[in-house]
């Protein structure tokens, strides 16, 4: 079982992060929130810290990291995943597009006009519940 995680990073306005996936990925175009895949070895809260940092370019302290909520669906290439959503209203610096080709802030109920990887579609519902 693959394990991901991500960050639903809520700004002062109550406002959430989510970036554009590449082109040559599994779905390419989609919207996603920032995070990926565990090494072996990781924590999930490692692995979102070090996701975050290398996508984004923002430094996360791990007390910041709220776990919020789940959801298991497939992965991009098919292997079944459980995707671990942490709440983070808190970081430094600013974030930047570094690997997604488009960063946008949306309110939680504007997630549902946007297309996002099928694990993803639960999870809006309980956002607009915690934001
Ligand atoms: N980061 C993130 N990944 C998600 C979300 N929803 C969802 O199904 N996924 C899937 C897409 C990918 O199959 C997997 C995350 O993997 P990843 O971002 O570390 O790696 P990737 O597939 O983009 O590509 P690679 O680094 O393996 O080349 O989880 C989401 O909201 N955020």
């Amino acid at each position: 079982m693959l394990i991901v995680t991500a960050a639903a990073m809520v700004d002062a306005d109550g406002r959430v992060l989510v970036q554009q996936r590449p082109e040559g990925k599994a779905f390419a175009g989609f919207w996603e929130f920032p995070g990926g895949k565990l090494e072996p070895g990781e924590t999930p809260e490692a692995a979102l810290i070090r996701e975050l940092s290398e996508e984004l370019g923002i430094d996360v302290e791990r007390a910041c990291l709220a776990p919020a909520c789940f959801a298991s669906d497939v992965a991009g290439d098919g292997r079944p995943m459980l995707l671990l959503l942490y709440v983070l209203r808190k970081w430094r610096g600013v974030p930047k597009p570094i690997e997604a080709t488009a960063l946008r802030w949306l309110r939680p109920v504007e997630l549902h006009r946007i297309t996002m990887p099928p694990a993803d579609k639960p999870l809006i519902g309980l956002l607009e519940a915690l934001v």
